[in-house]
């Protein structure tokens, strides 16, 4: 069984470099974080085993680098194979099927688009759950509802491999950087063995108790980002039409109390009508819809969210769909111009 270059405190392990945090930092892990942990603390352990990662795009390549990186034994499969290239050239192996990852690795993540790809791939034909056994593990970090979740994890489980949704928080750049925030619900001693490589990927872990709790939390956080990026569109909209330099608005906001990283990150280039993907706005309408949904199982009106919601769709109606979810403002935009008509 391959061993992860993890520093262990009773063993003379190379220390570990994360470069793309800038720093070379070593990483040292804690063993029982049961709320959160932001990486040192606590007794020091080791991940022993092969890691396998299924999705490589916007997120899940970053991710599986920062695992390759870090010196784990990582084996990758993605649709479009073609994907899977740079991992190859940073030692990863390649596995042609979901399937041929889990049986050949101890541990396998899976970073797929929507609760459909995400079925399909852990319980479809080839799918990972086929190569699953008892002793291994299988992690979810998708967003995806709780019912997917939860059916995921029962087909996991009915192989006698244990399962964990661990949906993160943080874009391309923390993904990156190795900053992610990590959901956690499900199975609590995968959470402890798998968290070493949690902390390669992330800053900090919550384990939040019974599986669809971590897909919950994602779908609240990201209903509460996707109206605040709405706002702050009519915000820009709004300051430029009554003579207003929508720069200046996005320098006073980030000295208030609404200061957001992302209204900083995002602002001037949506000043701009510039739109680099980090967060696909197809990936932001769904969560919506998956919020609405979560709101309406337990019979609470979310009407903010969901006339966001409505303006996400318009966006992908105009062809925005693989954009930055903050080219929700151009389907302001065309509102605005239709009312004027
Ligand atoms: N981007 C972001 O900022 C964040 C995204 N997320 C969530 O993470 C997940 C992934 O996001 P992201 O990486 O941005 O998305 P991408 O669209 O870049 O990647 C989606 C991945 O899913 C695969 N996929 C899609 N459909 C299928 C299918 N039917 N069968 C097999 N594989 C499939 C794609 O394969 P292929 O390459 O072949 O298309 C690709 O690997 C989503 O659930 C998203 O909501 C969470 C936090 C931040
Ligand atoms: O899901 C998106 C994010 O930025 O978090």
């Amino acid at each position: 069984m391959a061993a992860a270059a993890f520093l262990g405190a009773s063993r003379a392990a190379p220390a570990l470099l994360l470069p793309s945090r800038g720093l070379p930092r070593r990483l040292l892990v804690s063993a029982a974080s049961s709320s959160s942990s932001s990486g040192a603390a606590g007794g020091v352990v080791e991940f022993q085993g092969k890691v396998g990662f299924l999705g490589l795009g916007i997120m899940g390549a970053p991710m599986a680098s920062n695992l390759i990186k870090a010196g784990c034994d990582v084996t990758v499969w993605n649709r479009t194979k073609s994907k899977c290239d740079p991992l190859l050239s940073l030692g990863a192996k390649y596995e042609p099927s979901p399937a041929g990852v889990a049986s050949s690795c101890d541990v396998t993540f899976a970073m797929l688009a929507d609760p459909q790809s995400a079925a399909e791939v852990a319980c479809g034909a080839n799918g990972a759950a086929e190569g699953l056994a008892p002793g291994k593990g299988y992690v979810d970090v998708s967003t995806v509802d709780g019912a997917t979740s939860k059916l995921i994890g029962e087909h996991i489980t009915s192989t006698g491999a244990s399962f964990l949704e661990a949906p993160v928080s943080g874009s391309k750049k923390p993904a990156e950087d190795g900053l992610l925030i990590f959901l956690t619900a499900g199975d609590e001693s995968l959470y402890k063995r798998v968290a070493p490589l949690l902390d390669v990927m992330g800053k900090s872990r919550f384990y939040l108790g019974d599986v669809g709790n971590g897909a919950a939390m994602k779908l609240v956080v990201n209903m509460v980002m996707g109206s605040m990026m709405v706002s702050f569109s009519e915000g820009l909209l709004l300051s430029e039409k009554v003579g207003l330099d929508p720069n200046t608005l996005v320098e006073v906001i980030s000295q208030g109390a609404i200061s957001a990283p992302m209204f900083s990150l995002k602002g001037p280039s949506m000043v701009k009508a510039a739109y680099p993907t980090a967060f696909p706005l197809k990936h932001q309408q769904k969560d919506l819809r998956l919020a609405l949904a979560l709101a309406e199982s337990v019979s609470q009106p979310i009407p903010t969210v969901a006339a966001a919601n409505e303006l996400y769709k318009a966006a992908k109606s105009l062809g925005l769909a693989d954009h930055d979810f903050s080219a929700v403002i151009e389907a302001l935009k065309a509102k605005v111009e239709n009312s004027q008509q």
